[in-house]
């Protein structure tokens, strides 16, 4: 449960937000779930201010000291000298620091104010731009925390920036994606998919909003009437049939992204696959630049699947290398587990890539032709006249080099087409908005997380439910109208419109604190 994990924070901002009437949707929820705390009372509300370093440990050039509540201005007065006067919002201004108690110099850095509601977390905020050197930042600190300030808990300033409906849940995952992200394709998608896509399934809600409403309607109509007439569908639900029709059309569009927004997410699972001796273990390590995974002569080397991270292109690849395939009676038991091993990451793989050693051709071993091979590399062309015809496929040596570089640029090539051209629509301004048409932009916008899929797919199942009980006439008008609701509700999960405590609670876990 979130209260339990919730820092203490989190009580002063309700309080204030109840006070103040600017509770939404979010706040009215997080007030459900913060509803009498033991042992605290309403007057502790609003006292709470919170600091953190927001970045890195010392040392570095500059360090920057964030704080955020209602003392944060009263600090930065206690910090500079008496004369001090505070100076305009979004300004930054040179700030001699001295301890509020002893006196004592700490640092000449910048400083810079948000007042509240204009800022991250939608309180006063200050931040401190300081030297990064241990001594100035531990001087710093511990006169911040002698002013009475709290250490802030991890993503405590973005909990608050939910909590005062300055992010919606879909925006705390993007952000979170972003402070995360290893590739430009990941900070790309991160940086795309938050204000559009919160503006999407908002609008979507509200065909489902308006549809409920209409089909309460009819429900509260047909009890006090006599109308024979309510047995058509059309004449039932009117424009709502083709309204909710058209919604999980654009579902279903939604859904058929091809994973991409995962697989950029997660990364692209690329499994070097192919007899033994083949030269698999080999391409690893070229590809890594390091030596990850066993190369020796004798065939059966590698028994445990090796994976690597990789930036391909600007994606992130996970890049397995796996145990030759092979049986019979000279393979014994643990390498038959190794390639019963290799064959599931084979099959999980979103790229497979065929290893084939042009010294054991003769053999038999030329590579099959598997449908799911997007890749065949030849390899050992060092040993082998390479003007011979291979079949589509690279031929390159882990020897000389050779063809390595066509190798990284076709698979790079074969990785980029899977997760396509993301973010080319992204911020183009095409923002669909409530009660127009909820299709628009959707294309645009791809899934990033298998938790918003979840949402969507169940949507899409209670949409599907509500088109079959709505032939069924005012029978199964209050059945039908409960699929609309789920269906709201699962919309509303995505962006946190509706309880959402239990995501909530570990996603602000994983932030840094003084984020
Ligand atoms: N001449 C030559 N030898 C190579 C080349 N690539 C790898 N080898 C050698 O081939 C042998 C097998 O290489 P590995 O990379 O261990 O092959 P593998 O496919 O991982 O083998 P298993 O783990 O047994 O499935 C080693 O002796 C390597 O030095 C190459 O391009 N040219
Ligand atoms: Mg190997």
């Amino acid at each position: 449960m979130l209260l339990c994990a919730a820092p203490a924070g989190c009580y002063s901002v309700v309080g204030r937000s109840l006070q103040s009437g600017r509770m939404g949707l979010v706040g009215s929820r997080l007030l459900r779930l913060y509803s009498s705390p033991p042992g605290l009372d309403d007057d502790s509300f609003g006292e709470d201010t919170i600091y953190a370093l927001s970045t890195s440990s010392p040392p570095s050039a500059l360090a920057i000291v964030r704080l955020s509540g209602p003392d944060s201005i009263p600090t930065l007065q206690k910090l500079t000298s008496p004369s001090f006067k505070v100076p305009p919002p979004r300004k930054m201004f040179l700030a001699k620091l001295f301890h509020p108690k002893s006196k004592v110099p700490l640092d000449e850095g910048m400083a810079v104010i948000f007042k509240g509601p204009k800022s991250f977390t939608g309180e006063d905020v200050v931040e401190l731009h300081i030297h990064g050197s241990r001594g100035v930042v531990d001087g710093v600190i511990e006169a911040v925390s002698d002013s009475g300030l709290r250490a802030a808990e991890r993503g405590e300033f973005t909990s608050r920036a939910f909590q005062n409906d300055k992010l919606s849940l879909l925006e705390v995952e993007s952000l979170h994606s972003l402070l995360t992200s290893q590739t430009s394709t990941q900070r790309v998608l991160a940086l795309s998919t938050s204000s559009k896509v919160v503006a999407i399934y908002d609008s979507w809600r509200d065909v489902l909003i308006k549809a409920m409403s209409h089909t309460e309607a009819i429900i509260d109509f047909s009890s006090d009437s006599d109308n024979t007439d309510l047995q058509e569908p059309e004449l039932i639900y009117g424009g709502v049939l083709d309204s909710v029709k058209n919604l999980r059309k654009t579902m279903e569009r939604h859904l058929e992204d091809g994973y991409k927004g995962e697989l950029i997410t997660n990364g692209v699972k690329v499994c070097l696959t192919g007899l033994p001796n083949a030269g698999k273990s080999s391409i690893i390590n070229i590809l890594a630049e390091r030596d990850v995974s066993i190369v020796s002569s004798t065939p059966g080397t590698t028994r445990d699947v090796v994976t690597v991270q990789l930036d391909l292109g600007g994606v992130l690849c996970l890049v397995s290398d796996t145990a030759g395939l092979r049986e019979g009676d000279d393979v014994d038991e643990v390498e038959t587990e190794g390639v019963k091993r290799a064959l599931r990451v084979r099959e999980e793989a979103d790229v497979v890539v065929e290893v084939v050693g042009l010294d054991g051709i003769e053999e038999g071993g030329d590579g099959e032709e598997g449908d799911d091979i997007d890749l065949k590399v030849f390899n050992k062309a060092d040993l082998r006249d390479t003007e011979g015809n291979f079949d589509g496929g690279i031929s390159i040596s882990c020897v000389s080099g050779e063809g390595v570089d066509e190798l990284i640029s076709k698979l790079t090539k074969v990785v980029k087409d899977r997760v396509g051209n993301v973010g080319a629509g992204a911020g183009a301004g095409t923002e669909a908005r409530a009660g127009e048409n909820a299709s628009e932009g959707s294309e645009d916008v791809i899934i990033t997380k298998r938790r918003h899929r979840e949402h969507v797919e169940t949507a899409w199942e209670a949409l599907c439910r509500f088109e079959v009980l709505a032939l069924e006439g005012e029978a199964a008008v209050d059945l039908a109208s409960e699929e609309l609701r789920v269906a709201s509700v699962e919309i509303g999960r995505i962006v946190g419109r509706v309880d959402v405590e239990d995501v909530l609670d570990s996603l602000f876990n994983d932030f840094c604190v003084g984020k």
